[in-house]
């Protein structure tokens, strides 16, 4: 009798004896390592081979259970894959192994999530008001794997399913193992991480710094998902186009922490870009608009944008983003750190029509009144930020870098310089601040005190 004959109820009453992780258990597991001994190859996929070692050992310890092999032999069976050829990626939650269809020379990423109980401890958050979730939410270890993969499987299909967006394929799921299309440079290789993308100039980091943002938007506007764990290590460029993945986390726009959640994500994407990648960025909260308007009350011209096919859309929405002012001052530094702390309601889902049909008649700006009485007054904030700057010194005044009256004496390749040039003048920017507080404070040295510059006038009256 092999693992396939088993049912998943089987499966599991085998394996919740705590007895039978003895003796029968890991005689189980040798035999059927044995069968499959060379099908799955469990070292590092890497080009530069490293050794096995004590670590690895008890990762796939951690990884393949019994019952976990059991669910790959069904895989085999089915012949979605015949071959196990590596581990990609070790991570918290899963491993990602390289599959292989010998025969169809297919190649594929198999995700095993770990069955251990405690990284799965602190999952709760995620899946508690998460209606899909409704009645599956169970205490049982393996029951919150299974509910965690499926989630994957599932918002992964609905990714999938939207042409605006890369996701790589789902191809099959048991248990807490899912296929899905491996996105590969070529050898074998995984394509590379965002993190790990050779960016070939600037224009190159702009272009996928607005990727990520419109991927925001159309995951939250066309899949009603929230990420929840989206950065520069969950996105990979294949073929020069932005993959996103690792959606076992994601939320839909009514969880309770949808919010949190988009905030979090979009302050992640604004540090690579900003603090990695070196340029100048939106203000978060311009983002968050973004992402959660929909198109009839974002656009004027919202009909024309309806009537758009998919590359039309992209332009449209990239025009938008063009249209956007770039952080340049420690005011938006402030008004960023006051819109990721502001205590907003309670999920996305309870902006309601009528914050938006409010918003759109210009009335309000809808988190302002979201929020209530805060707002902010962006001159007291830049007083008290700049104080030793004088008016005319103050750094960050966007005249000198953003004026589209400006570019338009400009020829078509001195336009797109100057685009990009305000993307890139983050440290310009800073020098010059650091220099403008240096003279500053450099004058008030030399500079007379108030009373007795008071005492000589009064003096030359008489
Ligand atoms: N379909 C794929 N094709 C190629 N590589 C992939 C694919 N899916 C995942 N990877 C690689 O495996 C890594 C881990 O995948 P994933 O983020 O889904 O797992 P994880 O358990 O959440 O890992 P971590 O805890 O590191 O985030 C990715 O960063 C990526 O390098
Ligand atoms: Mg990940």
């Amino acid at each position: 009798m092999s693992y396939s004959d088993y049912s998943d109820d089987d499966v599991d009453e085998r394996y919740n004896s705590s007895n039978l992780r003895s003796h029968t258990e890991l005689k189980e597991k040798t035999d059927i390592l044995d069968r499959y001994a060379d099908k799955i190859n469990l070292d590092v996929h890497t080009t530069h081979r490293i050794t096995r070692d004590k670590a690895l050992r008890a990762t796939v310890d951690q990884v393949l259970d019994p019952r976990t092999l059991g669910f790959l032999e069904k895989i085999f069976n089915n012949g979605t894959l015949s071959r196990i050829n590596g581990c990609v990626s070790t991570g918290k939650e899963a491993n990602i192994y390289y599959g292989l269809n010998e025969s169809t020379s297919e190649e594929f990423a198999v995700k095993i999530y770990k069955t251990s109980i405690l990284v799965f401890k602190d999952r709760t958050r995620y899946v508690v008001g998460e209606h899909r979730f409704g009645e599956k939410q169970s205490k049982n270890p393996r029951q919150m794997v299974r509910n965690w993969a499926e989630k994957e499987y599932r918002n992964l299909k609905r990714l999938y399913s939207e042409p605006l967006i890369y996701s790589p394929k789902p191809i099959d799921l048991k248990e807490n193992i899912l296929v899905m299309q491996y996105l590969t440079r070529g050898n074998g290789d995984p394509s590379p991480k965002l993190r790990d993308y050779n960016f070939k100039d600037l224009e190159s980091v702009i272009h996928y710094y607005h990727e990520m943002l419109i991927l925001m938007r159309v995951l939250y506007q066309n899949c009603r998902l929230v990420h929840a764990d989206l950065s520069e290590y969950n996105t990979i460029v294949h073929d020069e186009n932005l993959y996103v993945f690792d959606v076992s986390q994601s939320v839909e726009p009514d969880h309770p922490m949808s919010i949190d959640f988009l905030r979090m994500d979009i302050k992640n994407v604004n540090d690579f870009f900003s603090r990695i990648k070196k340029i100048n960025v939106y203000a978060e909260r311009d983002i968050f608009k973004f992402v959660i308007t929909p198109s009839n009350i974002l656009f004027n011209n919202a009909e024309d944008f309806k009537e758009l096919n998919q590359e039309g859309k992209k332009e449209f929405l990239l025009n938008y983003l063009n249209t956007l002012n770039l952080k340049s001052s420690d005011t938006d530094e402030f008004n960023d750190e006051v819109f990721r702390s502001l205590h907003l309601v309670s999920s996305l889902h309870s902006i309601d029509e009528r914050d938006f049909s409010k918003f759109s008649n210009g009335d309000m700006d809808t988190l302002v009144d979201l929020v209530g009485s805060v707002k902010i007054n962006d001159e007291d904030v830049e007083k008290d930020v700049n104080t030793d700057v004088s008016e005319n010194e103050k750094v960050g005044n966007d005249s000198d870098y953003d004026s589209e009256v400006d570019r338009s004496d400009l020829s078509g390749e001195e336009q797109s310089q100057s685009k990009l040039k305000r993307f890139q003048d983050k440290e310009e920017r800073k020098l010059h601040k650091q220099q403008v507080k240096e003279n500053a404070r450099e004058k008030r040295k030399s500079k007379m005190k108030k009373h007795l510059k008071k005492k000589l006038v009064n003096k030359g009256k008489k």
